[in-house]
């Protein structure tokens, strides 16, 4: 029987990425490889040492190239950059090099798995990509545009030729870098629909079974940005056991950290067989101040069921160098960063500088805040926040237990304070989820007590209306008019820079008690409920635990495929990858996101919500 061409023996003691074919490529007469083996497969063979000869010439070969120990792999991201030249040779590299992804290297081990048998056909193209402005067809059947009066156009889906019909209409530049191009026969099947189309937008259809997506792309306009798809991509950059990988929570809580934790770590080990995770606990400075855990499922298994975090967060204590350090010493080369704007701030500030240093390291952000209020260059284009959901749902107790209150009283006035520190998002949705609440306040609309319109004057019709009341206050709502008072915070800042809000729920209280019963002596009977953190200490709804395994997937599938500098966001109901913000000048990813710098404060998002 002939022995195999490569036996067992010298195909493990090969580096997996050392194929047939890249031997062939490198530099060393690969005819003097040929030859060996040949002799190498002859019954006996003629040079039984063979393998672990050959093993040894192929290092010699690259120069760069041996077999990696493992003290070697933790040190993997230097040794690939050497890697390169002849890489390169094998894989053209793609025009965005060195801006925000590492180079695609090995098959997804994904493919292999039984349980993901079906996944191949649900890997993401590496060019897909989502729109910020996407309208949805509805089945018009005309294809005529309306122009209006500022010489934009209304257009109504057809039937016919649109991409000719645009183009001869209003010169409207086709764009190909999206699934479909102008001209394609699909688009004699498409269906449009009502999509306000201005001159010399760009415009690309795509066709999803019955109905049809228009992509329009605002030229001159933030809207131009479009994201990445995240999911698993065919080609991953990192092999499995050469991944080194960290996990780190900070700045508040927020329900579902446990849950995004817990799906980072399972879905390293089971998807990708990922063994080497490292939680850093209490926040960013813990990189270099506090002790490490090593995070397997089974240390994982059931914190899903928890509030909080089982690493532990703080506020404060970011310092580049010594996080990065620690990055660097300990081998590790893929970061998994889990918090809120001030933590994506300082995610940038490390992938700046794992640049500097030439360290081939995934940075992956998960945006936290229970707040909800995401937006990028100012466009909210971020769905939800995870734990945003379950703080709604948890909120409503405390509604409840003020409107109970509330009404077995007379003139009963339940008043609850919910948090958001810039924006209204948990009061809103809180309050349009109850039904019970009669006034809302929050901070992106000013108020007022006194007077024609104020606070008090709606307090007493609602009163008189009902007999008894609910008012929702966002934490930082009415912070001016404590200020004008007088009630100064001394400008108290905490560790990370945000600054202490004033108890705005406590002093409203006061105010409506000393008004209505002092000043008009009516009988009335307030209660105040502040379940500030009982809100966000509580586990994971059911939503937002599929929400946070969406995410942390996302996430784990971007830094396996070699993206750094990503922050997964959920944009037009379709996960996404975006840049790190602040990182403006030093975006990852492609030129299309060149739009997306930080992500700021929202404060209008739901402003058709509010007319409700
Ligand atoms: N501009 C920044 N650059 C670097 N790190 C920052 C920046 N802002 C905040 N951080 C760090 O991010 C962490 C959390 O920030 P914080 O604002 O408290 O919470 P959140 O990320 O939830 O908004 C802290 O460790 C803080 O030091
Ligand atoms: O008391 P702490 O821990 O500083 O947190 C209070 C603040 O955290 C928030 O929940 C915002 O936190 P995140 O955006 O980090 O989730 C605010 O609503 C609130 O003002």
């Amino acid at each position: 029987m002939r022995k195999p061409l490569f036996p067992p023996l010298l195909s493990s003691h090969l580096h997996p990425s050392i194929s047939a074919t890249s031997i062939l490529h490198r530099r060393s007469p690969p005819l003097l490889l040929l030859l060996l083996l040949l002799l190498q497969s002859t019954n006996p063979p003629i040079l039984p040492t063979l393998p672990i000869f050959i093993a040894f010439s192929v290092v010699d070969l690259d120069g760069a190239w041996r077999r990696l120990s493992a003290e070697d792999r933790h040190r993997q991201p230097r040794l690939r950059a050497r890697r390169r030249p002849a890489f390169d040779r094998l894989h053209p590299r793609p025009s965005c090099e060195d801006s925000g992804f590492l180079y695609f290297t090995y098959p997804n081990p994904l493919q292999d798995n039984p349980a993901y048998s079906v996944v191949k056909q649900y890997f993401v193209n590496m060019d897909d990509t989502v729109a910020q402005k996407v309208g949805k067809g509805s089945g018009c059947s005309d294809a005529n545009g309306v122009v209006d009066d500022e010489g934009a156009c209304f257009w109504k889906g057809g039937t016919n030729r649109v991409a000719d019909h645009m183009a001869m209409r209003w010169g409207c530049v086709p764009t190909t870098s999206l699934d479909q191009s102008f001209g394609d026969a699909n688009w004699d099947k498409l269906i449009a629909c009502y999509i306000r189309i201005a001159k010399d937008d760009v415009i690309c259809p795509r066709l999803f079974g019955g109905h049809s997506e228009i992509i329009v792309v605002h030229k001159d306009s933030p809207r131009e940005t479009h994201f990445r798809r995240a999911g698993p991509r065919q080609k991953v950059y990192f092999e499995s056991d050469e991944v080194h990988a960290c996990i780190v929570t900070c700045g508040g809580l927020c329900p579902g950290l446990n849950t995004v934790i817990r799906e980072i770590v399972c879905g390293l080990y089971d998807m990708y067989g990922v063994r080497k995770i490292l939680g850093i606990e209490g926040g960013y400075s813990g990189f270099y101040s506090r002790n490490t855990i090593s995070l397997t499922p089974k240390v994982v298994n059931d914190i899903h069921k928890r509030g909080g975090t089982i690493l532990g967060t703080s506020r404060g204590g970011h310092d580049t160098s010594k996080i990065v350090d620690s990055i660097q010493d300990r081998g590790i080369n893929q970061v998994y960063i889990i918090g809120g704007d001030g933590t994506q701030k300082g995610a940038s500030v490390i992938f700046k500088e794992m640049r500097r240093r030439g360290l081939k390291v995934a940075i992956a952000g998960i945006p936290k805040t229970i707040d909800n209020d995401i937006a990028v260059n100012s466009l909210p284009v971020i769905d939800k926040s995870f734990g945003f959901d379950t703080a709604v749902e948890e909120a409503q107790r405390a509604i409840n237990a003020a409107h109970v209150e509330a009404e077995s009283m007379e003139n009963g006035i339940g008043i609850v304070k919910l948090m958001g520190r810039y924006s209204g998002f948990i009061a809103m949705y809180a309050t349009l989820a109850s039904r019970d609440v009669d006034c809302c306040l929050i901070p992106e609309s000013p108020f007022y007590l006194e007077g024609n319109g104020g606070v008090y004057e709606f307090i007493e019709r609602r009163l008189k209306e009902n007999g008894h009341m609910v008012i929702v206050i966002a934490e930082g709502a009415g912070q001016d008019l404590l200020l004008s008072e007088g009630i100064n915070s001394v400008n108290q800042k905490d560790a990370s820079g945000n600054k202490v809000l004033l108890d705005v729920g406590l002093w409203l209280s006061q105010k409506i008690k000393d008004h209505f019963t002092r000043r008009r002596k009516v009988v009335m009977n307030l209660k105040y409920i502040d379940p500030t953190y009982m809100i966000r200490a509580v586990p994971s709804n059911a939503s937002d635990n599929v929400y946070c395994t969406l995410l942390a997937h996302s996430a784990l599938h971007g830094a396996m495929a070699g993206y750094t500098g990503l922050v997964k966001y959920v944009a037009k109901s379709e996960i996404v990858k975006v840049a790190c913000p602040c990182s403006k000048n030093c975006l990852p990813t492609i030129k299309i996101m060149d739009n997306i710098g930080y992500v700021i404060w929202a404060h209008n998002k739901y402003a058709n919500v509010a007319t409700d």
